[in-house]
């Protein structure tokens, strides 16, 4: 299918979710991260979810990132196509933007080539990697900006689709993608 056409698919399909649902999903991904082989880094950069448009909940995973004593990278939109990333701490102060997203209000910035780990919001994506998110580029943007080597999850409810048709050379793929019962590596 075409990204225009996933990106309709998919938000009617997360309409239907229930609170519930999303909770105990999101738990179930954010255990099977754990699993992934991906522990001996430091920086670790999350999305903040957007509840209204019922993404999974990032909390849990950020949870589990706290326990484990890692840096937690958190970004900000600063203009129409620019992200900004910053420390997530206990005196981080947040609040929800023009588009719903929890955000930091200030803190200490985190440039793109210290983050080791990101974790990628999608509304679909591919049995090749390939992701669909809203239709802005922000995260091609930002993941281009990041090291070779970073390693880039996504984290879904769904499984993939056999094939993204439109994808272009701006588009960076996944490493993995995580769901409530499986991962798929890229
Ligand atoms: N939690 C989260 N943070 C993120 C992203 C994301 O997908 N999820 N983004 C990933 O790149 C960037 C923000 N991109 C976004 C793009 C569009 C919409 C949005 O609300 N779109 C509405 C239409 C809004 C409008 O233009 O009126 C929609 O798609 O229904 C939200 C976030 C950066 N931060
Ligand atoms: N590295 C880049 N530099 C400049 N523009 C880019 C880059 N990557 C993507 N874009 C632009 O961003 C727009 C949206 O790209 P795309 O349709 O791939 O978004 P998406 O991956 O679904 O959304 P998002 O990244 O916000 O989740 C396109 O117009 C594309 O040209």
């Amino acid at each position: 299918m075409l990204k225009s056409q996933l990106r309709l698919v998919y938000k009617d399909k997360r309409k239907s979710f229930s609170s519930d649902f999303i909770y105990d999903c999101s738990i179930k991904i954010s255990n099977m991260v754990l699993k992934l082989p991906i522990w001996d880094f430091s920086f670790y950069h999350t999305f903040l979810s957007i509840n209204t448009l019922k993404e999974v909940d990032s909390s849990f995973l950020i949870t589990v990132l706290q326990g484990k004593d890692k840096n937690i990278i958190i970004p900000r939109t600063v203009s129409s196509t620019e992200l900004k990333h910053y420390l997530l701490t206990d005196s981080t102060r947040l609040r929800l933007n023009k588009l719903n997203i929890p955000e930091p209000i200030d803190g200490i910035e985190i440039k793109e080539d210290k983050i080791d780990v990101v974790f990628i919001p999608l509304l679909a994506y591919d049995k090749n990697g390939n992701r669909v998110g809203y239709g802005k580029g922000y995260y091609d943007i930002f993941l281009a900006q990041c090291k070779p080597e970073v390693v880039k999850i996504g984290l879904s409810f769904f499984e993939p689709e056999n094939e993204i048709k439109d994808i272009n050379y701006n588009d960076i793929s996944l490493d993995y993608c995580v769901t409530p019962n499986n991962i798929y590596k890229f």
